[in-house]
């Protein structure tokens, strides 16, 4: 299903306007991630698709059908919805929590709660928490239930405000893999709120950068957007004064390429170098390494250099990656692109995770 703001602004009676002209396009089955600071209007825009907000102009569109035309209710209930903290009802089992839908969808008991048994499983949660009382689970449990629960709608459509900010990192890495995992087998159309630009990037096929005011600044996949950003705001939200995410993406074969600072040959070094240092020539292509702590009198040589190891040439077999990466004094197998010049590299415990995971890669 594919979801449309079309020129929606919202102001709230007191005057403040949350959300201004936004216009954009959610692709059926993927995942959208609105990202932006504190008060960009990510939670308003996500509550005018199942109408828990009322656009004040414009218009909000599931498969090209305005959601203002129907029943309110009929439609929340036809779209999952997940929160911050799950928001579960803490004197329902977990399984009647998850069942909530089916059950005001007049399923009867029985059925729902074999139906939200099997949601159990789906989240990657035992069978025996069920019977438990959400006080009674882990945060990142309870988050699970809340996407159980929220599943249950078995809706295209999911909308999902801050779900994994209130867990602990590593709990919050869990579930976003769990939420790939489950996306890659339902296929749901994803709306996902946050402000934190790791997460956006990690999970959304398209991210929505909003600034303050409510205004829509830049909308592309996540590559797009890290390698373009259209202005100061999205540049420095996205981080690029941190300047270690910048160009770090996954190649075709699912190795991660991280960027790679370069010297030109003929550079004078102001100071010694602090790690290894991939030298290049005035074509970007790459000549050898100097090791940490180097110094050099004069202009850099190729006399000054370690000899690289093999380079991999990106779009080859991935074995070539993992030989890059062994034999680089530096530990780091250097990608280059089908001209030679350098676009990154690989670390070969990365690339053998992947060799494992498609042993035909292999
Ligand atoms: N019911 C309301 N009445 C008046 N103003 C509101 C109301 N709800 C939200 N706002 C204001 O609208 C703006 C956008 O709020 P919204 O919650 O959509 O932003 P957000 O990007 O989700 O923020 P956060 O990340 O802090 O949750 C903020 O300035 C907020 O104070």
């Amino acid at each position: 299903m594919t979801i449309e703001f079309r020129d929606v602004t919202k102001r709230y009676p007191d005057g403040t306007v949350a959300v201004n002209g936004l216009s954009l396009t959610v692709d059926d089955g993927t995942i959208t991630v609105l990202v932006g600071p504190s008060g960009c209007g990510k939670t308003t825009s996500l509550r005018m698709i199942n109408r828990m907000v009322e656009p004040t102009s414009g218009a909000v569109l599931l498969d090209g059908k305005d959601v203002s035309e129907g029943d309110p209710a009929l439609l929340r209930r036809g779209i999952g919805y997940v929160i911050q903290h799950a928001g579960l009802f803490p004197h329902r089992t977990v399984l009647d929590n998850i069942a909530t839908v089916p059950l005001l969808s007049g399923w009867d008991k029985r059925k729902a709660r074999a139906r939200a048994a099997e949601l159990l499983e789906t989240v990657g949660l035992p069978k025996e928490l069920g019977k438990r009382y959400p006080a009674q689970l882990s945060g990142g449990q309870q988050q699970r239930v809340g996407v159980a629960r929220a599943l249950a709608a078995d809706s295209p459509v999911l909308l999902m405000d801050e779900p994994f900010s209130a867990v602990d990192p590593i709990v919050r890495e869990e579930l976003q893999d769990e939420l790939l995992r489950l996306q890659s087998q339902l296929g749901k159309t994803i709306v996902f709120v946050t402000h934190d630009i790791d997460e956006a990037v990690r999970l959304g096929d398209k991210i929505a950068v909003l600034r303050v005011g409510g205004v829509l600044a830049q909308y592309g996949t996540p590559s797009e957007v890290l390698r373009h950003p259209v202005d100061d705001f999205v540049a420095s939200f996205v981080g690029r004064d941190r300047g270690y995410r910048g160009l770090s993406f996954v190649s075709a074969n699912g190795v991660e390429v991280s960027p790679v600072d370069v010297v030109e040959l003929g550079t004078r070094l102001a100071e010694p170098t602090k790690s290894w240092q991939l030298v290049v020539n005035s074509e970007k292509q790459p000549r050898g390494w100097l090791p940490p702590n180097s110094t050099v009198d004069g202009e850099l040589a190729e006399d000054d250099l370690v000899a690289g190891g093999s380079l991999y040439v990106q779009g080859t077999p991935i074995r070539g990656a993992l030989d890059a990466a062994l034999s680089s004094p530096a530990s780091l197998g250097v990608v280059v692109d089908d001209g030679h010049r350098v676009v990154g590299t690989v670390v070969a415990h990365q690339v053998l995770d992947v060799i494992e995971a498609t042993p035909q890669a292999s």
